[in-house]
C-alpha cells in the first residue's frame, strides 16, 4: 500500500467494462483512489485505453499486471471464462481482486477461486454492483427494520435484446443469460430473503448454439414465499424489482443500475451518481464508484470480504445459476472438469 488511504488499482483487460470501471474510478477523490496499470493481451490495445484515460502504465499481458509492485488491486473486466483463470493469477501474485460478474462458470471453479483468496490473504470480491447503490442501502434498512413486514414475494424482471452481442451468444465466449442477466435477478432475490432457496423450478429457450437466451425461475423460500424471475436476451423486458412483505412494497426501477426506487409510501426517491469525464458504455456505470469505494473501505480495514457481497453469497449465487442451467439442459466443459 502506498500511502495511508490512497488504494492503486491495476485494471485487466481494456474492453468496455474496465473503461466505464475506470470513468466511474474518476468520480472518486484522487487521494482515495488510483489507477496506475492496464493490462490487455495486446500492448496496443492497453496503450490506447491508458492514453485516452492517463493511465501511467500500459502492459501487453496479464500476467505482467499481476507481477507489478505498484498495483494495490486489480479489476478484472475480462469475459466469463476468463474470470477464474486471472482472479488465481491476480491472488497468486499477492494481488487483492475485484472481479466481474458472474464470477465464473460454475460453483467449483468460484470455490477454487475463493480458496485461494483465503490463502493468500487477499480481499476479494464479486462485483455485484448494483448492492452498493443508496437505493440498495435503503431496502436493507426497509427489511432489517421491519417496515416492509415479512417479505413474501420478489417479483424480478431483465431482458434485452442482445442476440447481436457475442459474448452472450457464443459458447466459447461464455454466453448465456443466466450468467449474464440471471446472476442480478438472483442477487436481488437473495438481498430480499437472505436465505437459501428451498425449490428452484425453471424452463428456458436456447438459441441455435443450444445456449440459453431466455429463462423463467421460481425460487420458493421458507414458508412458500416466492421470488419470480424473467430474464431474456431477445427482448426488452420492464426491468424492474418489486419487494413486497406484509407492511409494504418497494419497486428498484432498472433494478441492476437503481437510481431510483417507488418507496414503501409510494413517493419515488431519487440518487444520482455524479457523471465522469467520457461517456460510458454501458448505462449509469458511473455507479460502479460505490462498489470500488466498498473495495477501498474493506482493504483498508485490512477485510478479506466484503459483507455486502460476501463469499458465501457468490458460493449461493453460483450454486443457483448451476442448478437453473442443469434444468433448462444449459451445461458446458466447465460442468464436466
Ligand atoms: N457490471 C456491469 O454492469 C457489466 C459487467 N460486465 C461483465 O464484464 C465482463 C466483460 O464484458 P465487456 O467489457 O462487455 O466485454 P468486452 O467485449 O468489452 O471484452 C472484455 C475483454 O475481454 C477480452 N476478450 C475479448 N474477446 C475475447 C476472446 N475472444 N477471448 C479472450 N478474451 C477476449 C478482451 O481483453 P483485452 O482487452 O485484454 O484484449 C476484452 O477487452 C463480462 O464478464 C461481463 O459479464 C459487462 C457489462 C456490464
Ligand atoms: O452486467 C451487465 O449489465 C446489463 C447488461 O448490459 C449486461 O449485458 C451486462 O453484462
Amino acid at each position: 500500500m502506498s500511502s495511508g488511504k490512497l488504494i492503486r488499482w491495476g485494471i485487466a483487460s481494456a474492453g468496455k467494462i474496465s473503461e466505464d470501471f475506470v470513468i466511474a474510478l474518476s468520480t472518486l477523490p484522487a487521494s482515495d483512489h488510483q489507477v496506475v496499470a492496464v493490462a490487455a493481451r495486446a500492448q496496443e490495445r492497453a496503450a490506447e485505453f491508458a492514453k485516452k484515460h492517463g493511465i501511467p502504465t500500459a502492459l501487453g499481458s496479464y500476467e505482467e499486471l499481476a507481477k507489478s509492485k505498484d498495483v494495490d488491486v486489480v479489476y478484472i473486466g475480462v469475459l466469463n471464462p476468463q474470470h477464474y483463470e486471472v482472479s488465481l493469477l491476480m491472488l497468486n501474485h499477492g494481488k487483492h481482486v475485484l472481479c466481474e460478474k458472474p464470477l465464473a462458470m460454475n460453483k467449483k471453479q468460484v470455490e477454487g477461486i475463493l480458496a485461494a483468496a483465503k490463502a493468500n490473504k487477499r480481499f476479494f470480491m464479486e462485483a455485484v454492483w448494483s448492492r452498493f447503490f443508496p437505493s440498495y442501502q435503503h431496502v436493507r434498512q426497509l427489511i432489517d427494520t421491519g417496515a416492509l413486514g415479512e417479505i413474501k414475494d420478489v417479483q424480478v424482471n431483465f431482458g434485452f435484446p442482445l442476440a447481436n452481442v457475442d459474448r452472450l451468444q457464443k459458447r466459447e465466449l461464455g454466453g448465456g443469460v443466466v450468467y449474464d442477466l440471471g446472476i442480478y435477478t438472483i442477487q436481488v432475490s437473495q438481498w430480499a430473503f437472505q436465505e437459501p432457496p428451498q425449490k428452484i423450478e425453471s424452463t428456458g429457450h436456447t438459441n441455435a448454439e443450444g445456449i440459453d437466451d431466455d429463462v423463467s425461475t421460481t425460487l420458493t423460500y421458507s414458508g412458500g414465499r416466492t421470488a419470480r424471475m424473467r430474464i431474456s436476451s431477445r427482448e426488452k423486458l420492464d426491468n424492474k424489482a418489486i419487494i413486497k412483505g406484509t407492511k409494504g412494497q418497494v419497486t428498484l426501477i432498472d433494478f441492476w443500475t437503481p437510481n431510483k426506487l417507488i418507496d414503501i409510501d409510494g413517493k419515488e426517491k431519487e440518487w444520482l451518481p455524479p457523471k465522469g469525464k467520457h461517456a460510458t458504455n454501458y448505462a449509469n456505470s458511473e455507479a460502479m464508484r460505490y462498489e470500488a469505494e466498498a473495495v477501498r473501505q474493506s482493504i483498508l480495514a485490512g477485510e478479506l470480504e466484503n459483507k455486502t457481497v460476501s463469499y458465501a453469497d457468490s458460493l449461493l449465487f453460483a450454486q443457483i445459476e448451476d442448478t437453473i442451467r442443469k434444468q433448462i439442459g444449459v451445461l458446458n466443459k466447465y460442468d464436466e472438469q
